[in-house]
């Protein structure tokens, strides 16, 4: 595990370009500035080709798209394929919602993503396994949700991140498990679609080793989380909101190692 990646974003700034959704895109702008990456968000389609020229990397987030906004979608995934951009796709809801599924299965027939993020309900989805996904929720279900991850993986040729309590990070045949996190993420809208593009950063750093930029990306991420919610007494899901942007600014190399738990 690479975690002075982080120390690289830092330096180096990034820019992110994000497809964000309406309910999250502040949180999501924020989370990238807060760890050193530069956000930029875009909603017209004859930007795409310059918008991901200067970007160092691209993440598409499938949260709350219209019929127009699935075009732009897929032009900035082809453009990002062209350009050599490291690409990360966030498919929101699609566990439970057959619609977005199939939107997502037809973008990703027609660009190459490096790495989808997403929970239980919407790996297992994109991995043809029976789940009982719960609207942008994970859901619940019993298959073991590492041969989902890399099934998910083999399916689509990418790395999978599988995130919950424990998060899978697999290209298909290697696994990482990061055990860090906190389970008050679960309380704020957006923790997922903040980790989407925090990955997108990393991305950005990694000299195209996609498989770990996502886990220390989990893992920087989980752990700040973590962090943040030992100091509070008791569950208040704003504070750790608010406390998180701020830690994910402040936290070191050194801060992290400390606490880390994966394999
Ligand atoms: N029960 C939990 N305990 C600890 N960390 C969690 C828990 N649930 C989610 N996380 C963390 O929350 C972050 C967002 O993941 P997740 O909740 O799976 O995404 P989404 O919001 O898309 O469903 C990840 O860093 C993950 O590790
Ligand atoms: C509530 C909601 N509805 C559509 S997108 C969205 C936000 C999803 O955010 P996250 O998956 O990060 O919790
Ligand atoms: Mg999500």
């Amino acid at each position: 595990m690479k975690i002075d990646l982080l120390n690289k974003i830092r330096e180096t700034n990034p820019v992110v370009l994000n497809i964000s959704n309406f309910v999250t895109v502040q949180d999501v702008a924020n989370g990238i500035n807060a760890i050193g990456a530069s956000p930029i968000m875009s909603e017209e389609i004859s930007e795409t080709d310059e918008m991901v020229g200067i970007s160092s990397a691209v993440a598409l987030n499938l949260g709350a798209f219209t019929k127009p906004q699935v075009d732009h979608i897929l032009a900035m995934g082809k453009a990002a394929n062209t350009h050599h951009k490291p690409l990360v796709l966030d498919p929101v809801a699609v566990g439970a919602i057959d619609y977005r599924k199939q939107v997502a299965n037809e973008l990703m027939n027609q660009f190459q993503v490096d790495v989808i993020r997403g929970n239980a309900g919407e790996i297992a989805a994109l991995a043809n396994v029976a789940w009982d996904a719960k609207g942008i929720d994970a859901g619940s279900g019993d298959q073991d949700v590492v041969e989902i991850a890399k099934a998910a993986a083999n399916m689509h040729h990418c790395v999978v991140i599988l995130s919950g309590a424990t998060d899978v990070i697999t290209d298909g045949e290697h696994v990482a498990r990061v055990f860090n996190g906190s389970p008050l993420f679960q309380l704020h809208v957006g923790s997922g679609d903040m980790l989407s593009s925090i990955v997108a950063a990393f991305c950005a750093v990694s000299d195209n080793d996609y498989f770990e930029a996502a886990q220390t990306a989990c893992l920087v991420f989980a752990a700040t989380g973590q962090l943040v919610a030992g100091q509070l007494q008791e569950e208040r899901p704003g504070t750790f909101s608010m406390q998180l942007m701020d830690e994910l600014h402040l936290v070191t190399v050194a801060d992290i190692e400390k606490i880390a738990q994966f394999d």
